[in-house]
């Protein structure tokens, strides 16, 4: 995959593992319930998540997590319109943008997002060829059934060997539709259609995404596997869980990371970093 990514003219590089700040603008987004409705509040957070270190914002105008009830394409649009363009206009860091609809995506990039992060994986109609057209990068996901419903009995015989063939199925048809491989990130999406086991199993087993030849890309901040394993019931009690799984997932190849807990993700990962890239190399015995 390519070391930078030009995200609409935003370069986003991947020489080392990056955080994505999640801005979700839904009125009952699943950890900050809702506190980012308004335009002000939302851009602060934004621009607050930037300060602490955030490599990108992901700006989400429709909740996607379990149970959530589908969004207006006009509903979503006035949602995460005015605050992309704010943030465009003052920070230069790249913004993605967290939607399945062509409409919203294509809206989303005139209006500043550099990259689609859709967690239908461009199953929707029409949404490979907006975003083939778009021509800014991608992130694709895995999901098993619909958020409506998607945790209700999710079942695999083996959940890393579906996922990946999956994940390998959506990056070939990203080809056939003209979107280079070098400009897809991969994700597994945790809690979308998963148990706690096979949240863990794909963490664990990670690094078999790795050979897709795109980047990795990992959302756990704050998700019930985190609360499960912790005891946290209240999601914003759950940020060193987030944190220690957030560098597990670095640990296994990642790329992107996606959390709510900018400052203290940074920090972990600078201090991997720091470990990881002082590595000597290794002796030619
Ligand atoms: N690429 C990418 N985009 C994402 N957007 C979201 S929104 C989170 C929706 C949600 C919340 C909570 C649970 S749960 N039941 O596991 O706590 C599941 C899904 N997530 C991801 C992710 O991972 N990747």
């Amino acid at each position: 995959f390519a070391t930078v990514l030009d995200c609409n003219g935003r370069p986003l590089t991947l020489d080392r593992p990056r955080v994505v700040g999640i801005l979700n603008v839904t009125p009952d987004s699943f950890s900050d319930g809702g506190l980012y409705a308004n335009l002000d509040a939302a851009v602060a957070h934004g621009l607050a998540m930037v300060e602490q270190g955030a490599d990108m914002l992901d700006v989400g105008g429709e909740s996607t997590r379990p149970g959530a009830a589908d969004v207006s394409e006009q509903d979503e649009l006035a949602r995460v319109l005015p605050v992309i363009e704010a943030l465009a206009a003052r920070t230069d860091k790249p913004i993605s943008i967290d939607t399945s609809k062509p409409e919203v995506m294509r809206a989303a990039v005139a209006a500043g997002a550099g990259m689609i992060n859709d967690v239908y994986a461009l199953r929707r109609e029409g949404a490979l060829d907006a975003a083939a057209s778009l021509g800014v990068p991608v992130c694709i996901m895995h999901m098993q059934g619909e958020p409506r419903g998607m945790q209700d009995d999710p079942r695999y015989d083996d959940v890393v060997g579906e996922v990946h063939r999956f994940l390998t199925d959506r990056l070939f048809a990203c080809e056939l539709a003209g979107i280079d491989r070098r400009k897809v990130l991969v994700d597994p999406g945790f809690g979308f259609g998963k148990t706690l086991e096979h949240n863990l199993e794909l963490l664990r087993e990670l690094r078999r995404f790795t050979d897709l030849g795109a980047g990795v890309y990992a959302g756990l901040s704050r998700k019930s596997m985190i609360g499960t394993i912790t005891g946290r019931s209240a999601p914003a009690d759950r940020a060193a869980g987030s944190v220690a799984a957030a560098l597990i997932a670095v640990q296994q190849g990642a790329k992107l990371v996606r959390v709510h807990d900018v400052q203290a993700t940074v920090d972990a990962l600078t201090v991997w970093h720091a470990v990881d890239a002082n590595r000597p190399a290794r002796r030619k015995d």
